[in-house]
């Protein structure tokens, strides 16, 4: 069997229970199982000589075959076209109603802000699990216009919601670009070269130390660790709604980290204590006592003070660079005060 060969509507080759697509079609081609976590090149590779020397595949053949039996005999997978998430108020921490509620749309971005201990993740986490009254808040999250069903709160590919937090690693053993071919596979993209090296090369110029698609997950840094994950999020998941939990001492371009998911139409929402990330969105919610005590919309003079916010941070991140690079800092210092003159 080969790409070619492969009828389109061909029922599954008597597929063994609990077996993975690829490798029935791996079997069905005298070829050893891939198993959950090999990148479809780290595969090749590790195939023993003879083998690859006896199947008639080469790496490129054998990836076009693979997305035709795919294509063949896997269901679509199911997107929810998201057009409103609704948050309704429930009760802040002494049982009093919430009397807020607000209605968020794709492209919105809102900054979650509040005192430590407010309930900032409390109200991140309502929607994650897409709330029903059945959280220490009450709150109820409607997915355009309704309830949720089960499968979107409780199954992991019918789930809305990507979640990026302070303290995210990994534990795989892959290199980086093969990590993203495989989720990129796994997105069953028509061109997952291609979008893995669209992700990295997003990541690498959200980090602020350089890394390459050779360099194994597990020496990423944790600022190299969350720009992967934030360009994943952005490029590559289907998710539609992306929660922040305080990236700002992340080591991540934050700015550039937020375009993506605009450009990208997401709803984000962002717990934070930094200035210029709040007033990147277009609202902020002020979360006090476990409650969204008032949404504020961003008005003009803030965005001009997010202007110089970003002018002020542009020079301390040219500073620090100096600094991490070992570069004298009285040169970069003449020039920023020389182009400010200019
Ligand atoms: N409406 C609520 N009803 C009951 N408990 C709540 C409510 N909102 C938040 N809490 C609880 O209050 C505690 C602090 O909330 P949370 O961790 O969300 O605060 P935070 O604003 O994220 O704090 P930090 O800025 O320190 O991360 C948690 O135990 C949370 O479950």
């Amino acid at each position: 069997m080969s790409a070619d060969t492969l009828p389109a509507n061909a029922p599954f080759p008597d597929m063994a229970l609990g077996e993975l697509p690829d490798d029935a079609f791996l079997r069905a081609n005298a070829l050893p199982p891939r198993g959950a976590s090999l990148s479809l090149r780290a595969y090749w590779d590790a195939l023993p000589w003879d083998i690859r020397e006896a199947c008639a595949w080469t790496p490129d053949t054998l990836a076009a075959g693979l997305r035709a039996f795919r294509a063949a005999h896997q269901r679509p997978i199911e997107e929810t076209r998201l057009e409103s998430l609704e948050i309704q108020g429930g009760r802040d921490k002494t049982g009093q109603p919430e009397t807020q509620s607000l209605v968020l749309r794709p492209g919105d971005v809102v900054a979650v802000v509040g005192p430590t201990g407010s309930g900032k993740s409390r109200l991140l986490a309502d929607i994650e699990c897409l709330a029903q009254g059945d959280t220490p808040s009450g709150r109820r999250i409607l997915v355009n216009g309704q309830a949720p069903d089960r499968r979107m709160r409780f199954t992991a590919e019918g789930r809305l919601v990507a979640q990026i937090t302070q303290n995210m690693n990994f534990v795989m053993d892959l290199k980086v670009l093969d990590f993203l071919s495989l989720h990129a596979e796994s997105r069953r993209l028509p061109d997952p070269e291609a979008a893995a090296t669209r992700v990295l090369d997003a990541a690498v110029g959200m980090a602020g130390e350089p890394f390459t698609g050779a360099t194994p997950l597990t020496q990423l840094s944790g600022g190299q660790s969350r720009a992967l994950m934030i360009a994943d999020a952005a490029l590559l998941s289907p998710k539609p709604v992306v929660l922040i939990d305080e990236i700002e001492n992340a080591g991540v371009d934050r700015a550039q980290a937020l375009r993506l998911f605009i450009d990208k139409g997401k709803i984000v929402l962002l717990s934070t204590h930094d200035p210029l990330l709040a007033l990147s969105g277009g609202r902020r919610l002020v979360i006090r006592q476990g409650a969204i005590a008032a949404v504020v919309e961003t008005t003009p003079e803030e965005q001009d003070c997010a202007r110089w916010l970003g002018l002020y941070e542009g020079r301390v991140s040219a500073l620090r660079d100096a600094l991490r690079q070992g570069r004298p800092l009285a040169g970069v210092w003449r020039d920023l005060a020389k182009a400010e003159v200019a």
